[in-house]
């Protein structure tokens, strides 16, 4: 009898979850009309939220206790701003939802997000003619076509080297001209952009800038290939955002490049955040490197990391050269000589033919 009576309760209960059920998705229905009425606006609206909880616990008869209403009713509003970020990042221009297909940036010729592995390598300063062509010389053996070096260098200390700017570019446009590279350089105020595009076939927009809304949107609105590198601190979403500054004012041609964000850790100059490559393939449709120099800061890890961002998907790898590390104006301790470059490239090779894409 007692067990009937335990039976008849639970298929009353389980009605009831139907009911609530239905009665949620309803209610996640409407949340998500708000969402679009909201577009622009800020999405927590914790005013609204405290009102509504208010009119709840007014009506609350029990048996819950308010405490416990208020628990339950805060992880649906929370459930409700979910739905409503998400749908927002689904609008994003950048997004793989709303463009499922790869994005392939054509830098003369190289096409990066093509499924190959594209190397871009350089010293991290120019610091010379002579210098950069020795290097450049190098890379081209190895039949890589894309040159980087900075010319405009956001140090961290003021009195430390801070490139050689306009003439930089110079000496990397000469070099590019005669080994047929194509360069790719950092440009770090809006007011350069228009000029630096004269010199370089792709601008960089370094880490310290990620968030520089002014230089995405001056780099948005030319048509120049733009490497975006993530911030210091950046979350992935935050990332995302700043790609999307670019891409909203018309440059579509961008590539995100993971170089390691700032964790306690201090074996590594930055930790290499390696999932993010697979999550940035998945959110959006741009092609993503990795800068193996900086986010680990060791020579002895190039190799190893280079190697673990093929095999997470990567598009391609960024590491700095340098004739003679020991005297770099810039990142001395990080960057590869001639020789240790050959043998990178030789371990890159192998290993990417052995994943079934080439190394370009
Ligand atoms: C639904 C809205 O958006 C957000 C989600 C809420 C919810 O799910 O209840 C409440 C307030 C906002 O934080 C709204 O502003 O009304």
């Amino acid at each position: 009898m007692e067990q009937n009576q335990m039976n008849v309760f639970r298929e009353q209960l389980s009605e009831v979850n139907l009911e609530l059920l239905a009665l949620l998705n309803k209610r996640a229905d409407l949340v998500q009309q708000i969402g679009l009425v909201k577009h622009g606006m800020k999405r927590f609206d914790p005013v609204r939220e405290r009102e509504m909880m208010d009119l709840i616990t007014s009506h609350n008869e029990g048996p819950f206790t308010n405490a416990t209403v208020e628990h339950i009713f805060k992880e649906i509003f929370k459930a409700g701003l979910e739905l409503q970020e998400d749908d927002h990042s689904k609008e994003l221009l950048v997004s793989r939802k709303k463009k499922p297909v790869d994005t392939v940036v054509n830098i003369n010729g190289s096409n990066i997000g093509d499924g190959n592995v594209h190397l871009i390598m350089g010293p991290c300063s120019v610091e010379s003619y002579q210098q950069v062509s020795q290097v450049a010389e190098s890379v081209k053996s190895k039949g890589i076509n894309l040159l980087r070096g900075g010319a405009f260098k956001p140090r961290t200390s003021p009195y430390d080297f801070q490139g050689l700017g306009f003439e930089g570019l110079q000496i990397l446009k000469r070099v590019a001209n005669e080994h047929d590279l194509a360069v790719v350089s950092e440009i770090v105020s809006p007011a350069h952009i228009e000029e630096a595009i004269d010199y370089v076939d792709v601008i960089q927009i370094g880490a310290r800038n990620m968030q520089n809304f002014e230089l995405l949107k001056a780099a948005g609105v030319v048509d120049k290939p733009v490497l975006l590198k993530r911030g210091l601190s950046a979350t992935i979403s935050e990332f995302i955002n700043a790609a999307e500054y670019i891409i909203s004012r018309g440059n579509g041609n961008i590539i995100l490049c993971e170089r390691g964000i700032r964790t306690y850790e201090k074996a590594t100059r930055n930790t290499l955040d390696i999932s993010a490559v697979p999550i940035l393939k998945q959110e959006t449709h741009l092609p993503v490197l990795v800068d193996v120099t900086h986010s680990t800061g060791r020579r002895d890890l190039l190799l190893p990391a280079a190697k673990a961002a093929i095999a997470i998907g990567a598009d391609g790898v960024m590491a700095e050269v340098h004739p003679d590390p020991a005297v770099a104006l810039s990142d001395s301790a990080q960057q590869m000589d001639l020789e240790m470059f050959d043998k990178f490239v030789e371990g890159l090779y192998k290993f990417s033919n052995a994943s079934g894409r080439e190394l370009r």
